[in-house]
C-alpha cells in the first residue's frame, strides 16, 4: 500500500529469448546463484508498497516458470503473488492479458509494469517509481545515454536522449485506456509508456540505474566463477603401471586402482566436478563398473571436460601437485600438461603442475603410496 492505495505489478516474463539463444528462456537462467524470475519476483515482493504480483508466461511454460520461482521464494513473497497469466505473441499483448486478468479480479489502483528480464532492479527503484505514478499519473525508469546516439543520417542531440528501462508505473485506469486505444488503432510498442504517451500524457522520468539492465544477449549475463578442489591417493604395489598425467613413469612399483590408477588425473577431475557441482568421480565412473576397469583415466578426463563444458563452463586455470618420493615428477610435467590440456581442449598455459614430497613422512614418505591435489577456476563462457 502506498497512501492508501492499492498497488500492482506485473512482470512480463512471457519472451522465448532469440536474442539471448540456448536451451531456455532467459527468464529461466541463473543469476546470483537463483532463477532470474525468482530474482526479479524477490525484488518486488520485498517492497512494502507491492501489494499484489502477477506474472505473465507462455502458455507452455507455465509449469516451468512456477518451478522457476515457487522454490526460491519464502511464504511472505508468496503471500504476494496474485497467479500466472498466459502471455502473447508481443510483449504488449502479454501485458495486455495481465491487465486484464488484474481487472477480472478486483483491479488495483496504481500498476507498476516490469521486465523479467530485469533481475538487478532494486526496492530504492520501484519506491522512486510507485510515488512518482501516484503523483504524475505515469511514471517510466530512465537513464542517460554514455555513448553518442545517431540515426543513420545525423548524430543526435544526447542532452534530449533517455534510455528507457521498467519498471514503468501508471494509474491502472489509464493504462487499461491507453492499451484499449492502441489495440483499437492497431498500434505496437515496445514498452508501455508510449502507449500512455498517444493519449495523451507524458510520464515523469523517474532516474533508473546502470545496474537495471535487461539481459538480452549472451554479454548481459553476469560472469560466474567456481572453485573446485581435488585430491586423490593409490597405493604403490609390484607389477602395475606408474601412470601419472596420462604419462607412464618408469618406476620399481606401480599405482593400484580398478581404472589405471592415474593419481594425478583423478584429483584434477574432482576439481573439476566439484567446481561445476557435478558430484566426483566415483560417481560419474563407478569401479563397481567394469567397463572402468584398468580404463584409460585421460580418456574419462575428456569425459569430464565436455560435461563442464556443456553446463556451460570454460575452466580458466588447474593447479595440481603430486606428492612422492619417487619418482621425480619435474621431467615429466611438460608431457603431463599436453596429455591434460588435449583432453580438456585447453591451452597448455592454464595447467600448472608440480611435485613436492613429504620430506620422508607419512605414507608418501614411506614409498607406499603417492597423493595429488588440484583446485580449479570455471568460469561461465
Ligand atoms: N511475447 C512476449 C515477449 C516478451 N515478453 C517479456 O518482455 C520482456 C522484455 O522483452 P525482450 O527482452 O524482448 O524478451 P524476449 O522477447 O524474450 O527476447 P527476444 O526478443 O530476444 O526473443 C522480457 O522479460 C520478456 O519475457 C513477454 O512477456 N511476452
Ligand atoms: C520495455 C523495455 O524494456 C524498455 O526498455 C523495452 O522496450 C523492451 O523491448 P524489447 O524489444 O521487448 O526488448
Amino acid at each position: 500500500m502506498y497512501k492508501g492505495r492499492r498497488i500492482g505489478a506485473i512482470i512480463a516474463a512471457a519472451g522465448s529469448g532469440s536474442r539471448m539463444g540456448g536451451d531456455k528462456p532467459k527468464q529461466f537462467l541463473n543469476v546470483d546463484g537463483i532463477p532470474v524470475i525468482a530474482k526479479t519476483y524477490r525484488a518486488f515482493a520485498d517492497c512494502d508498497m507491492i501489494d499484489v504480483i502477477y506474472v505473465v508466461t507462455g502458455e507452455d511454460m507455465m509449469q516451468q516458470c512456477k518451478n522457476h520461482m515457487v522454490p526460491y521464494l519464502d511464504t511472505k513473497q508468496l503471500k504476494k503473488f496474485g497467479g500466472i497469466v498466459s502471455g502473447g505473441n508481443e510483449r504488449q499483448d502479454s501485458v495486455y492479458n495481465a491487465l486484464i486478468a488484474v481487472k477480472e479480479q478486483g483491479g488495483v489502483d496504481y500498476v507498476l509494469i516490469h521486465d523479467a528480464a530485469r533481475p538487478f532492479v532494486t526496492g530504492k527503484i520501484i519506491e522512486t517509481t510507485v510515488k512518482a505514478a501516484e503523483s504524475r499519473d505515469a511514471a517510466i525508469v530512465c537513464v542517460r545515454p554514455k555513448d553518442t546516439i545517431r540515426t543513420v543520417d545525423e548524430t543526435l542531440d544526447r542532452r534530449s536522449l533517455m534510455i528507457v528501462q521498467t519498471p514503468q508505473g501508471f494509474r491502472f485506469d489509464l493504462l487499461m485506456n491507453a492499451y484499449e486505444k492502441a489495440y483499437a488503432d492497431g498500434y505496437y510498442g515496445t514498452d508501455d509508456a508510449s502507449l500512455v504517451e498517444r493519449i495523451g500524457v507524458h510520464p515523469a522520468l523517474v532516474e533508473g540505474s546502470y545496474a537495471n539492465i535487461k539481459l538480452t544477449t549472451r554479454e548481459d549475463l553476469p560472469s560466474v566463477t567456481r572453485i573446485g578442489k581435488g585430491f586423490d591417493v593409490h597405493r604403490l604395489v609390484e607389477e602395475r603401471k606408474c601412470i601419472i598425467g596420462g604419462v607412464d613413469i618408469p618406476n620399481k612399483k606401480g599405482l593400484l586402482g580398478h581404472s589405471d590408477a592415474d593419481v594425478l588425473t583423478h584429483a584434477i577431475m574432482d576439481a573439476l566436478l566439484g567446481a561445476a557441482a557435478l558430484g566426483d568421480i566415483g560417481r560419474i565412473f563407478p569401479d563397481s563398473d567394469e567397463q572402468f576397469k584398468n580404463a584409460d583415466s585421460i580418456k574419462m578426463l575428456e569425459q569430464v571436460g565436455y560435461m563442464i563444458r556443456e553446463k556451460g563452463y570454460g575452466i580458466s586455470n588447474i593447479d595440481a601437485t603430486v606428492i612422492c618420493e619417487r619418482p621425480k615428477i619435474s621431467p615429466y610435467v611438460e608431457e603431463m600438461i599436453e596429455n591434460i590440456a588435449k583432453a580438456l581442449k585447453i591451452d597448455s598455459d592454464r595447467i600448472n603442475i608440480k611435485g613436492t614430497t613429504t620430506e620422508k613422512l607419512g605414507f608418501t614418505g614411506r614409498k607406499e603410496g603417492i597423493a595429488a591435489e588440484a583446485v580449479c577456476i570455471l568460469n561461465t563462457l
